[in-house]
């Protein structure tokens, strides 16, 4: 059992219309920690057809919501906000014993959760709208953005409290309501984070969570009429399919989907700040996260350097349970991510590549991290995400070589490139084809800027003053007086 300061946040039912519900079968589904195995809690499965009332709650909710004067919208989320800050200890150790990821690490995965919250807090008092000059003279144009309605939201493993925040807080701060599937093998943070929405004030169904098979239950949010929007995080594989699920009621629809960056490393760079932010790029959540460097490019001048420095600061890595003091790294989420990794770095070995550091699995759901060199294009790593803490060290002799590498992918989410030329530095940030890029750094996710991708790697953006747009409908206006 889990020891936390405020005991009550650790929930084993789902929050449907402001209650707290178990599934009418009562069946209930087990909650393990990735570092020992034993159970963190429990949670409903919910069946699909406990799901209508919960769509037919959300309605009734969102009409209230939305009626409300944006300040007093913006004035939960700010409470909602303080609390997630006010219990950042115990969110935290509730997601590494579900998750997995070093508590200082999930702790600042809270607070990474928590500036969506504010950030939205502040953008629901700012929804302006427009008047625009007509052409007749007895005519009056203006333009509102309004709440779509009713939204679902869908999200994955890796992020259990950003994901939902990411998604809730524009829903919410445009006075949508929102009906959220968080992942199974991770869903006591979304729990957690909605006892604490209820505490900040937040009105019986606005925001329903909902635990249970995924396919079924988000089969009925898809072909519902009434949810007009969905917003998913997740593989590139389940987006198509849900987005497919969309077509027939003609849903908007967000997806965060899939990535393959490329960290690209040329003779010019720093190369003490590019093996940093390789490091941070490659092995945060232990590389399970969709903008992590999966593919990493280094110029042939620099390149036996920068391997030996990799391979050094990665042999320094301490792998374990994500509870104990000085771990950097803790366990995968489950055994075939492991496979994945493992699978990844016997192919790249078969076809010539070397392991020059780590690449154990060191039992239970433990892995070393590793670090390959003279990997190439023919092997599975240049195409498939890896989503585990491999890097894989390619070589290129051009500027316009790295490119047509780091683009030759179906994904466009992130991207990272050291120079310290400036005009190489315009020439590769525009020649990328990429949603996010990253130069001189590892690190490009925060609560100001458009997250997203272009190509296979999803639709729209999050966060940023652009991330509510996908939660608002335009409305014209036409009147003669
Ligand atoms: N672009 C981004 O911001 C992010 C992208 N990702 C990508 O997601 C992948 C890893 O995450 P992972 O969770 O395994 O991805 P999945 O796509 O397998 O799962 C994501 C979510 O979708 C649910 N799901 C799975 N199948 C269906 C279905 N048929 N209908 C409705 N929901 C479904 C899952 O449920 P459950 O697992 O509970 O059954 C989970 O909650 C990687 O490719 C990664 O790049 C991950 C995070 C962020
Ligand atoms: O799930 C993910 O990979 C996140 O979107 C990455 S980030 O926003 O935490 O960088």
């Amino acid at each position: 059992m889990l020891t936390l300061n405020d005991p009550t946040l650790l929930k084993d039912s789902c929050l449907m219309d402001g209650q707290w519900v178990q599934a009418a079968s009562g069946a209930c589904l087990e909650v393990t920690n990735p570092a020992t195995g034993a159970v963190t809690g429990y949670v409903p499965v919910m069946s699909p057809e406990e799901i209508p009332a919960v769509i037919a709650a959300s309605a009734r909710a969102q009409g209230q919501w939305a009626a409300l004067a944006a300040k007093d919208r913006s004035a939960v989320l700010r409470r909602w906000f303080d609390l997630m800050v006010a219990h950042a200890d115990d969110l935290a150790l509730i997601m590494t014993s579900e998750q997995g990821k070093p508590l200082a690490e999930a702790r600042g995965e809270i607070l990474y959760a928590a500036s969506f919250v504010e950030w939205f807090a502040e953008e629901a008092k700012r929804l302006y709208g427009d008047t625009i000059p007509a052409p007749k003279a007895n005519q009056r144009i203006t333009v509102l953005r309004q709440p779509i309605g009713v939204t679902a939201a869908i999200t994955p493993w890796n992020f259990p409290a950003a994901m939902i925040t990411r998604k809730a807080a524009p829903a919410l701060a445009a006075g949508c309501s929102m009906i959220l599937r968080p992942a199974d093998l991770t869903p006591l943070t979304a729990l957690a984070l909605g006892e604490l929405a209820q505490r900040a004030g937040l009105p019986a169904g606005v925001l329903q969570i909902v635990t249970g098979r995924a396919s079924a239950i988000g089969r009925v949010l898809t072909d519902s009429p009434v949810v007009r929007k969905l917003s998913f995080t997740g593989s590139t594989e389940v987006g198509r399919l849900l987005m497919a699920q969309c077509a027939d009621t003609i849903k908007k629809v967000s997806l965060e989907l899939g990535g393959n960056a490329p960290f690209i490393v040329f003779d010019d760079a720093d190369l003490d700040a590019a093996v940093e932010g390789a490091m941070v790029s490659k092995f945060r959540n232990a590389g399970q996260t969709c903008v992590c460097a999966n593919r990493i490019l280094v110029q042939s001048g620099v390149y036996d350097e920068f391997a030996r420095r990799l391979a050094l600061r990665v042999a320094a890595l301490q792998v374990g349970d994500g509870t104990a003091a000085g771990t950097d790294i803790g366990p995968m989420i489950e055994a075939k991510a492991i496979a994945k990794v493992e699978e990844h770095i016997s192919d790249a070995l078969a076809k010539g590549a070397r392991l020059i550091q780590g690449g154990r699995h060191m039992g239970g759901l433990f892995f070393e991290p590793a670090v390959l060199t003279e990997v190439t294009t023919q092997m599975k790593v240049a195409q498939e995400e890896t989503f585990g803490p491999m890097a894989p060290l390619f070589r290129f002799e051009t500027e316009e070589e790295a490119l047509a590498m780091a683009n030759d992918t179906i994904y466009g989410l992130a991207a990272y490139f050291y120079t310290r030329d400036h005009a190489r530095m315009v020439r590769v940030s525009e020649g990328l084809e990429y949603g996010m890029v990253g130069h001189n750094t590892g690190l490009i996710s925060n609560e100001v800027a458009p997250f997203g991708g272009v190509k296979q790697s999803g639709l729209g953006r999050e966060g940023s003053k652009y991330g509510i747009e996908d939660y608002l409908e335009l409305k014209y206006i036409c009147s003669t007086i």
